[in-house]
């Protein structure tokens, strides 16, 4: 079974200043346990297209299958997580609070909650941190707390909207680095809005090209490194880290690499 199945979809905005045509005629078939990431310039219906897969808005055409379900069905059965760019806790309650909230909604029991939520938090490596309110944490330590909430009910497909857009390069690195380990070891699906490159390239099984307005797919490149299977450092200095570079560059550019995209980042 797929983990997300998106068959001819497209999504018009209808507003006072006319109709925007955000996507059309998207097709794109996610596996289970794959990671796959959307890039494209700015505006061309990435967060969208996400918004759309979440159940936060509905398709003008086609359809979107969740594990089989309708978006709707699959978030009432917690199929998915959510992280977004902005971490999104609430900041009267702990670290710990935070993480066990979904499970708070879902009523689960006292002495599961603490359990789980211990195991989330060593997961991301927050265990000395449960007592702590968001605001006494940095950037990076928020968003990792937003990924353990997103991994609470254990969800087979996580949906990430730029989350590490707002960090400095080298927190950025290592949460990439801590993502990678965490997709690898709970198997969960993954697709992943970016603006970078590298980014996209590290994390990915594959990378999926988006054009301006209308946002449509032109492309989608699968990763693949000489000798090489895991997202260990290591690999941002291979050769074949390089080459897959500049492959999803020259898709995104359309064979010339000297034009620049808007909002594509090639550090
Ligand atoms: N609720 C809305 N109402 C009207 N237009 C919208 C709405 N949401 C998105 N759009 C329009 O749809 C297009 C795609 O927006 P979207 O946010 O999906 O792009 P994006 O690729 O995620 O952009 P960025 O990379 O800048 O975050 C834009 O032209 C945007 O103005």
């Amino acid at each position: 079974m797929n983990a997300v199945t998106i068959s001819g979809v497209g999504k018009t905005f209808d507003t006072k200043e006319g109709t925007t045509v955000a996507l059309e005629g998207i097709d794109l078939t996610i596996a289970e346990g794959e990671f796959v990431s959307l890039i494209g310039p700015s505006g061309c219906g990435k967060s969208t297209l996400m918004r759309l897969v979440a159940d936060l808005e509905q398709p003008t055409t086609g359809s979107i299958e969740v594990f089989g379900k309708t978006p709707d069905r699959a978030r009432r059965d917690q199929d998915y997580g959510i992280a977004f760019q902005q971490a999104g806790l609430l900041p009267w309650r702990t670290v710990a609070e935070n993480v066990g909230l979904p499970l708070e909604i879902h009523k689960t029991g006292k002495a599961e909650r603490t359990a789980r939520v211990a195991e989330l938090l060593e997961l991301v490596g927050l265990s000395d941190f449960g007592g702590r309110y968001p605001d006494q944490l940095s950037g990076g330590m928020q968003q990792r707390v937003a990924i353990a909430r997103a991994l609470a009910e254990r969800p087979r497909l996580l949906l990430m909207d730029e989350p590490f857009g707002a960090l400095d390069e080298m927190t950025r690195e290592r949460m990439q680095g801590e993502l990678a380990r965490i997709a690898g070891e709970t198997g969960a699906a993954v697709v992943f809005v970016t603006h970078s490159i590298p980014e996209a390239v590290f994390l990915s099984d594959r990378v999926v090209v988006m054009s301006p307005r209308p946002g449509r797919i032109t492309d989608a490149l699968t990763m693949s490194f000489a000798g090489k299977t895991g997202r260990e450092e290591g690999l941002r200095e291979q050769a074949s880290f390089f080459e897959m570079v500049t492959a999803v560059r020259e898709a995104l550019h359309q064979g010339s690499p000297t034009t620049a995209v808007r909002g594509v980042e090639t550090r």
